[in-house]
């Protein structure tokens, strides 16, 4: 078995960041934005071949996807069994005698989401962990509900016991270029969610092109979105890294330009610990290390989880698999 260095921040002291205050609509800014396609998508293609994650930190670099996991289950059976069972495994999510092959005591994954339904099931599972629950709303996913029950739905989650709302946008705002109609809906539910931290979900894969998604990133963030998210999961298209790249440049455009830093969620048909080491990769190259953290970072993903453990037992009993290796790479 390889030696699983010590990664900082792999055991992760609590540390959040301030809430984003937003700031005014800053129309010549959102005009201005570009976004060169073609540059991005060759970025995008060369990234998974880098060796940003080097093989022998790669266990530990998957201990910390774990950490930065929303474990999520967004289906139409969920019942109360099942997520008591998710929040079982977000309490506990890889065996023991892996962990401490690894040198880990205790991790748990990053928070679960759920539908408004299952969160008083969650957060009566998670009582005294400190994992947070996160209620996907406002009419998730297509948003189209009436607009007084998308702001109310925040506040009922809110008072169940979500401490993280993951909004949806109206996509027809961003389609039409309807920019302070984006605005004032976004800060209507920043305001909904009182003290919650609030994701905002862009559907990038409704979006059309990659500058309306820098757009619509702006946008949210300048009305105080803590969190910028791609997809509900539901999209034909949903987390790429084209996608990723724009939206983490936005975040790091935002953070010089005000000071805050906003969260980067990916979520949607993330499923492979390669494909999670190389948006950690990502993350750090464009971001930096400070992103690397629950509070700054989160993968919206139902199954990625089970593929991590495969790959950490296997490192831990040496069954590296050769396709492993290479996809790792
Ligand atoms: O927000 C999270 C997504 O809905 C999860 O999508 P997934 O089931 O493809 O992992």
């Amino acid at each position: 078995m390889e030696q699983v260095r010590n990664v900082e921040g792999t055991q992760l002291p609590q540390t959040v960041e301030p809430r984003n205050p937003g700031m005014p609509l800053d129309m010549d800014w959102v005009r201005a934005v570009q976004a060169n396609t073609s540059a991005i998508e060759r970025r995008a293609a060369t990234l998974p071949g880098r060796r940003s994650v080097k093989k022998d930190h790669q266990a530990a670099w998957l201990l910390r996807a774990i950490t930065c996991i929303d474990l999520t289950t967004l289906s139409g059976d969920d019942t109360e069994d099942r997520v008591r069972r998710l929040c079982a495994k977000a309490r506990q999510p890889v065996r023991p005698d892996i962990l401490q092959a690894l040198g880990m005591e205790r991790i748990t994954t990053g928070a679960i989401c759920v539908y408004h339904e299952m969160v008083p099931a969650a957060v009566e599972a998670l009582r005294g962990t400190g994992i947070p629950v996160a209620a996907v709303s406002t009419g998730f996913p297509a948003g189209l509900s009436p607009y007084r029950l998308r702001l109310a739905e925040i506040g009922e989650s809110v008072e169940a016991g979500a401490s993280e709302i993951d909004i949806v946008i109206s996509r027809r705002h961003v389609l039409g270029g309807n920019w302070q109609a984006l605005y004032d809906e976004m800060k209507d539910f920043r305001a909904a969610s009182g003290e919650a931290h609030v994701k905002a979900i862009l559907a990038t894969g409704e979006l059309g092109t990659l500058r309306n998604v820098a757009r619509a990133s702006l946008v949210c963030m300048m009305a105080g979105a803590d969190f910028i998210k791609t997809s509900t999961g539901k999209e034909g298209v949903n987390a790429t890294l084209p996608v990723s790249l724009v939206m983490m440049r936005a975040i790091r455009a935002y953070h010089e330009r005000t000071g805050y830093r906003v969260g980067y969620k990916p979520a949607g048909g993330i499923s492979k610990a390669k494909d999670a080491l190389t948006y950690l990769a990502l993350v750090k190259e464009e971001l930096g290390d400070r992103w690397l953290r629950p509070d700054l970072f989160r993968f919206g993903a139902s199954s990625l989880l089970g593929d991590i453990e495969r790959q950490l037992e296997h490192h831990v009993t040496g069954a590296y698999s050769a396709s492993w290796r290479h996809a790792a790479g």
